[in-house]
């Protein structure tokens, strides 16, 4: 169905990326990777510990070197950092598979966030105005996307994965129709080169 192309997970932090991806790559018969984890893996240091000794900037660079491998093979599923969308770099990137926005109200992010201490951007003495700030500056980069799933605070994460698959089934076949569509049109319609000889 997907013919090896590429399927990225984007949101804001908690949506569910990481927790998501694994069971739906394993459901297409694809690799999964986690951009963070793939960061973490390759600098033996943590996130917080990047962010800490190195900065924001230094990690966005690391982001956008992973993206790039990690893209350059098919029949993957990524689930991205938060903030990959941030950079217009990033797109190109993105735009190679199909991009999937996993969407989750701010006061369900809040409760699973409550006690994480490992995402640097996070402000824990106002974490709902910290989450409405971020989500300003990201929401219409995240509804660039090709796919929204409206996640409810009583969706289970099994839940989220069946509703992905089946919007992702509905997306291929809209694309199956336009080309079929497409190929008819074409057909009837042949492309006629002017005559000069007549008038
Ligand atoms: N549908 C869900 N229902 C309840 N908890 C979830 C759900 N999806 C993810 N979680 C939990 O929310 C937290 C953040 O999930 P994670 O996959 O790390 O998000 P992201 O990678 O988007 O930042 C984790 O503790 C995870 O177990
Ligand atoms: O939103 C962001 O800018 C970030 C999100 C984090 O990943 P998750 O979205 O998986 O939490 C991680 O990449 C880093 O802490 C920055
Ligand atoms: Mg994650």
């Amino acid at each position: 169905m997907l013919n090896g192309v590429n399927l990225y997970l984007i949101g804001m932090m908690g949506v569910g990326k990481t927790t998501i991806g694994q069971p739906l790559a394993r459901h297409f018969g694809y690799q999964f990777v986690d951009t963070d984890h793939f960061i973490e893996r390759a600098t033996g240091q943590s996130i917080s510990t990047i962010f800490a000794q190195s900065g924001e900037a230094i990690f966005r660079q690391l982001e956008t070197a992973t993206l790039a491998e990690v893209s350059a093979r098919t029949c993957k599923v990524i689930a991205t950092g938060g903030g990959i969308v941030l950079k217009r770099e990033n797109w190109s990137f993105l735009r190679h598979g199909v991009i999937i926005w996993l969407d989750v109200p701010v006061e369900v992010l809040q409760n699973r966030l409550r006690h994480d201490a490992n995402r640097p951007l996070l402000h824990h003495d106002d974490l709902r105005e910290n989450l409405i700030e971020l989500l300003n500056e990201r929401q219409a980069l995240y509804a660039q996307a090709d796919i929204r799933i409206r996640v409810a605070q009583t969706d289970t994460a099994e839940q989220v994965v069946q509703r992905t698959i089946a919007a992702i089934a509905d997306a291929c076949e809209q694309k199956r129709q336009l080309d079929q569509h497409l190929e008819r049109l074409n057909a009837e319609v042949p492309f006629q080169l002017h005559d000069p000889n007549k008038n």
